[in-house]
């Protein structure tokens, strides 16, 4: 058995004894900083619990916060308020290097003079670890990131994407029970990051740790979460999975920050059974499922999304939700076509329709048209 079986072995046992006690806590943490004499709060009361062996992703524009907190998991930075809870132990007050996680980081930090196996052996080195089982954890963890047989390279003779991959086997060859990740793979272009993107998840997969991911880049975080925080302003605005998060968003902000998102303002005259009548403009009236529990009344924002919508020139059947519009804009996308259109109440809309077919244009600009719904594919959200 390798070492990482017999540490996923261990974990599930221990998961399985005390299954109740997190990975990560947070507990009210707030962060302020003093910035030319006035305080800055960084990090407004965030508190959240990580499950052992989860993905979870902290997601959010530039200044929101994410860093911050992540540095405050990893103990670079103390709290000014609130308490970090590591499996059950409150760590507020140890430093970072008693602190069994480590984190990787955007700009790798590999030193340059050493080979790969040496950069990923450095720990262990320092650690004092027989030179035996020194070998065989290096040589697994080489065998996990795929750089086995580049062990001699240093670190300027390999691509962006392989030196994240030294630097990943770098902090996982020291099996800490969780890895901070900041923006990892933010140095990297599109197309090799979309490729890191289904590796990490791959190799979280496999030594089984917790992973807790911080990233602007929405698509990164719905393509490897099992969880995601969505922050704004210092704070948590939805935690949910990234099924939950793209298809109900909690909020203004988490619907229009990812994905695109159309947004309709509207009046909501009753709820009943988890669905709200909300009256839209002066003629239309849409029926929209509501989260549990929230008693909306008044103004709400309705939010579908653009590939839900279907686009028409002749009245859709009555149990769709419809509103019509003029297109203002068509674009031939390859995949799929995009319109732009202007509904009579002023919002406008964006749809997406998928060329499964033929890519023949359903409507020009100008034209008269109904964007219509299945209910259950919008969503109300109190404004
Ligand atoms: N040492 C510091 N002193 C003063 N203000 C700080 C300090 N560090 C961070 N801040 C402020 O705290 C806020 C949150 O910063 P943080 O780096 O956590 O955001 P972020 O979401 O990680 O952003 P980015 O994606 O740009 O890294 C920002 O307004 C930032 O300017």
């Amino acid at each position: 058995m390798t070492d990482i079986q017999a540490g996923k072995e261990a974990a599930s046992a221990v998961a399985s004894d005390i299954s109740t006690v997190p990975a990560i806590e947070l507990d009210g943490v707030v962060k302020e900083y003093q910035a030319h004499g006035e305080i800055v709060q960084a990090v407004k009361g965030v508190s959240l619990s990580i499950s052992e062996g989860e993905f979870f992703s902290m997601l959010g524009p530039s200044g929101c916060g994410k860093t911050t907190t992540m540095r405050m998991i990893a103990g670079f930075e103390d709290p000014t308020r609130g308490a970090v809870r590591l499996h059950g132990q409150d760590v507020t007050d140890v430093p970072p290097n008693k602190r069994d996680v480590n984190m990787v980081f955007q700009s790798y930090a590999l030193f340059p003079h050493m080979n790969v196996w040496e950069n990923v052996a450095f720990g262990l080195r320092r650690r004092r670890v027989p030179d035996q089982e020194l070998r065989r954890r290096v040589g697994e963890m080489l065998e996990i990131v795929d750089l086995t047989g580049r062990e001699k390279r240093r670190p300027r003779e390999m691509s962006g994407g392989q030196q994240q991959r030294v630097a990943l086997a770098r902090a996982l060859v020291n099996h800490p029970r969780a890895l901070l990740l900041d923006e990892p793979l933010g140095a990297l272009d599109l197309k090799l990051r979309q490729a890191m993107q289904i590796e990490l998840k791959r190799i979280q997969r496999e030594v089984g740790i917790t992973f807790v991911y911080v990233t602007h880049d929405q698509n990164e975080a719905l393509t490897m979460s099992d969880r995601i925080a969505v922050m704004n302003d210092g704070l948590v605005e939805q935690l949910a999975g990234p099924r939950e998060i793209y298809e109900r968003p909690a909020t203004k902000f988490v619907a229009g920050f990812i994905g695109t998102s159309n947004l309709l303002a509207g009046t909501a005259e009753r709820v009943d059974g988890g669905m709200a009548m909300v009256r839209l403009g002066e003629r239309d009236r849409v029926l929209v499922p509501v989260a549990e529990g929230t008693g909306l009344d008044g103004p709400v924002e309705v939010t579908v999304r653009p590939e839900k919508i279907r686009i028409s020139r002749e009245e859709p059947v009555a149990d769709l939700s419809a509103v019509r519009g003029t297109v203002a804009e068509v674009a031939y996308l390859g995949t799929y076509n995009s319109y732009a259109v202007n509904l009579a109440g002023g919002a406008e809309f964006t749809v997406f329709e998928q060329n499964a077919n033929d890519s023949s244009i359903t409507a020009e600009r100008g034209d008269s048209v109904w964007l219509s719904w299945q209910p259950h594919h919008s969503y109300a959200i109190g404004s």
